[in-house]
């Protein structure tokens, strides 16, 4: 039993190519789990440690419904003869993790995680069971993928840093990234209308051919693994607010991560241009990364009004960032990650600095990744609320409080302008089932969508008259 109390940690790298187990490493010692686990471990012989703990953590630390559930579900001799028991995966002792509804986690069903912990997760349908992501590996034809590697290596060497304000202190982010837009309009677009942590993108860049080419093919592999976790996961029924029509990338942030130590902290991305319930698709190319996400979990606040609570939000330090535990995707070359409607607003993510890695043939000790978004068109910053800052609002959702919990709000975003205060800005946002902005009398973000879906049609039918479609068939909406 001894052998059991004091568990040694276990650094895993196995290759994610070969269907690799999932496996957690302890960021606390903690005890009591190993207790647990030596009983565990004394009820089921024939079963590895690794194992036992995924599904202890799956049952949230309950050893007797752990092992109900190993009593039912594994040949009947395999808890006491020594029969060997192969496990690939967490598959057959999946908890139910759909994320159809926006409730706090405690009424929902149990994560695949626990406080102080990080479960390291290879399999794509693991990820998909256990995260709000899918996982598609080898994802473009080798020398495709090389080739777009190539190219965004030399294109990060005028990459920057992007700054901004972080508890009244200006940082800037510990790698660096690019801009990149479908057109010269979309280009100009960004550079004058839209606002970035508190200031305008001077660096805007055109989709290069590569990138264009490789935005249709993962557009086509994106709206197929929508389809398939709308029919999966959310009971066949698309998430309220998520975008009813097919996903159209229309912009590629490229971030540069150059040696182990380079990284990205734990953040959401910004609904405030995508709108509510988006949709992300994220190639990685050269090194692998630690990809973790968490689920943002609810604080008990002491704010008093709503817009103190947003500030308090905004300005949340992380505290409870381990409460919930991590899961680590492992992103090698060549991956697709598709980071579904339910992540954005429940899950955070990073990528972690890393202990050590594996140089990459071309890329030596460099990350690229490409997220292709989608820029929703009824949230360009002339359709949604501006503060008598006279900055573009920023959206966000409520997180903290479990009052209020998953409603949307427009806030002041001066607070995050280096050398500026926020204001007192505040307002409640509003959306119809589709997620397109009510109540705002500033341009109605139907009437824009209509606009756009209707001019990609026009396109579509002009190429299929001149015979030129290709298989993704897909064009900037706004390209000239
Ligand atoms: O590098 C990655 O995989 C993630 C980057 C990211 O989180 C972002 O661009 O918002
Ligand atoms: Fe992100």
């Amino acid at each position: 039993m001894d052998a059991f109390v004091t568990r040694k940690k276990r650094k895993p790298e196995p290759d994610p190519a070969l269907g690799a187990q999932p496996s957690v490493t302890n960021n606390t010692p903690e005890e009591s789990t190993d207790l647990k686990l030596a009983i565990l471990s004394s009820l089921h012989p024939a079963l590895d440690q690794e194992m036992l703990l995924d599904i202890l953590l799956a049952h949230d630390g309950n050893v007797e419904a752990t092992s109900q559930t190993l009593r039912a579900r594994l040949p009947k001799n395999s808890g006491t003869g020594n029969a060997v028991v192969a496990q690939s995966s967490l598959r057959s002792f999946a908890v139910n993790t759909s994320g159809s509804d926006f409730a706090p986690p405690s009424k929902r069903a149990k994560v695949l995680s626990r406080k102080g912990a990080t479960l390291h997760l290879y399999d794509p349908i693991d990820i998909s069971e256990h995260t709000p992501c899918t996982i598609i590996h080898n994802f473009l034809p080798a020398e495709e993928a090389d080739s777009l590697l190539k190219e965004l290596l030399e294109e990060s060497k005028s990459f920057e840093k992007i700054t901004f304000k972080l508890f009244d202190n200006v940082v800037s982010s510990p790698h660096t990234l690019g801009f990149y837009v479908g057109s010269y309009q979309e280009m100009q677009e960004q550079k004058h209308a839209y606002v970035y942590n508190g200031s305008r993108m001077a660096d805007v860049r055109t989709l290069t051919p590569q990138l264009e080419r490789v935005k249709a093919r993962v557009q086509e592999a994106v709206n197929r693994e929508i389809q398939e976790r709308i029919r999966t996961r959310y009971g066949g029924k698309k998430l309220k607010f998520q975008s009813p029509g097919p996903w159209t990338p229309n912009a590629a942030f490229v971030n540069c991560y150059n040696g182990p130590q380079e990284s990205v902290g734990w953040h959401s991305d910004q609904l405030t241009y995508l709108g509510p319930r988006p949709v992300i698709g994220s190639l990685s190319l050269g090194v692998t990364r630690e990809f973790r996400v968490r689920r943002v979990l609810p604080q008990d606040d002491t704010s008093t009004t709503n817009v103190e609570a947003a500030r308090d939000q905004s300005k949340s330090n992380d505290s409870n960032s381990d409460l919930a535990g991590q899961i680590a995707i492992h992103l090698p070359h060549n991956s697709l990650l598709v980071m579904h409607a339910d992540m954005q607003e429940e899950w955070k993510h990073s990528i972690a600095p890393a202990q050590a890695i594996d140089p990459h043939p071309v890329a030596g000790n460099r990350r690229i990744n490409i997220t292709y978004r989608h820029y929703r068109p009824g949230f360009h910053p002339r359709n949604t609320p501006r503060c008598p800052c006279g900055v573009p609002a920023v959206l966000r959702v409520v997180t903290k409080k479990r009052e209020n919990w998953g409603r949307y709000f427009w806030m002041c975003h001066a607070g995050n302008v280096p050398g500026k205060e926020a204001c007192e800005f505040f307002k409640w946002a509003e959306f119809d089932d589709d997620g397109d902005p009510l109540g705002l009398g500033c341009g109605d973000a139907r009437d824009e969508r209509r606009k756009e879906a209707k001019k990609r049609q026009e396109i579509r039918e002009r190429e299929d008259d001149s015979g030129k479609c290709d298989a993704g068939g897909y064009k900037p909406a706004t390209s000239s």
